[in-house]
């Protein structure tokens, strides 16, 4: 009996294992719905920030296609896509515009809505969220 428990549990560790292992190598760009998924999601980010009156005012000049398409390139970039980013790096985007915490929690809060809204999972929300979070460096107070 205690035999048998032992290979059931063995057996449910190593599909448990292979499942976990499986999930890592599917690449986030693909879990975020790929070129479309990624680009629907950068656009109602970009809406987001445009309707959200702690961040609207840094957008007042932008051009909001354009901007949806750096940004939607940018994404798929970063989460392992096809390399098509080719503005600035995030250092030199930022630089001058004197951002502050508020500003950079407003903008994560707007990407947790557009990622909810596109049916992502809590764990793909919370990998963007911590790649998201670890730029805030080069993006406060550059
Ligand atoms: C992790 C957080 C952020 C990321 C990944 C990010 C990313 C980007 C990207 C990819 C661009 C487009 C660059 C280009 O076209 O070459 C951009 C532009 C911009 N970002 Fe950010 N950003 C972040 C946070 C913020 C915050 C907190 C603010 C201020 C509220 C902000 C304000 C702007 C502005 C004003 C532009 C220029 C828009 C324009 O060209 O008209 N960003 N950002």
């Amino acid at each position: 009996m205690a035999l048998k428990l032992s290979m059931l549990l063995t057996g449910i560790t190593s599909l448990v294992v292979k499942l976990v292992e499986e999930h890592a190598m599917i690449s986030l760009y693909q879990r975020l719905g790929g070129r479309d998924g990624i680009t629907q999601i950068a656009s109602d980010l970009v809406e987001l920030h445009h309707n959200n009156p702690r961040i609207a005012p840094r957008f007042v000049g932008s051009d909001l296609a354009s901007l949806k398409q750096s940004a939607a390139a940018f994404f798929i970039t970063g989460a392992g896509g096809p390399a098509c980013y080719t503005g600035q790096d995030m250092v030199s985007v930022h630089r001058g515009m004197n951002i502050d915490g508020e500003e950079f929690l407003a903008v994560l809060d707007d990407a947790l809505v557009a990622l909810g809204k596109n049916g992502v999972a809590q764990r793909e929300q919370e990998e963007v969220l911590f790649i998201l979070y670890s730029m805030k460096a080069q993006i406060v107070h550059g």
